[in-house]
């Protein structure tokens, strides 16, 4: 009998990983949600060691046009219910991905970062003509790090507070070299 060792030490790619577990409706074990503050909520934290371009997760909720977001967004501020719009093109079409039912599924968590610390990105995969929100690791993410990616939206009300402190800080030791 023969072995193949090259299929056994081959990675599988990860979009095909991805497909396999949009296929099975489920979230690959090895991440977990923990609590991080009040202000900021729940987030998503590696459980093992991933590996730079791995698939992570995916962002799972209702498929629906740019135009029914915008209505359900400002429903949702009404509402006060936190925000959970995914909008994003594929092919010609504006589409968003609406994930503010809590199914269980871990990608709605995954909050913003900046520039170091982003360590994953979505990309849109076709999956026999449908779009599917995939979010693929960045760099090697080590055990007990949080997940996070560019939800690419300057104006998000947490980074002006993140700049605005930053220049209190910078300035603050200005004066505190001239005195
Ligand atoms: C898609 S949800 C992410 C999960 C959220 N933390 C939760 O527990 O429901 C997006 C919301 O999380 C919070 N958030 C995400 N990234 C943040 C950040 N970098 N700083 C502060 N709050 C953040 C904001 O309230 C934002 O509206």
């Amino acid at each position: 009998m023969t072995f193949d060792f090259r299929s056994m030490s081959r990675r599988q790619k990860p979009e095909k990983v991805a497909k396999l577990f949009i296929t099975k409706d489920e979230d690959p074990p090895g991440l977990a949600r923990h609590f991080i503050s009040e202000k900021i909520g729940y987030g998503v934290f590696a459980e093992k060691k991933v590996m730079r371009s791995d698939f992570l997760l995916e962002y799972h909720g209702e498929i629906i046009t740019e135009e029914e977001a915008t209505t359900r967004e400002k429903l949702y501020i009404e509402q006060n219910k936190g925000s959970f719009l995914y909008f994003f093109r594929f092919g010609k079409q504006d589409l968003c991905v609406d994930a503010t039912h809590d199914d269980g599924r871990l990608c709605r968590l995954v909050n913003d970062g900046v520039g170091t610390d982003i360590n994953c990105s979505m990309k849109v995969l076709n999956v026999t003509g449908q779009p599917k929100l995939c979010l693929f690791a960045c760099c090697d993410i080590p055990i007990g790090q949080e997940l996070r990616y560019d939800y690419n939206d300057p104006n998000l009300p947490w980074r002006s507070m993140k700049k605005k402190w930053k220049k209190n800080y910078i300035s603050m030791m200005f004066i505190d070299m001239f005195h």
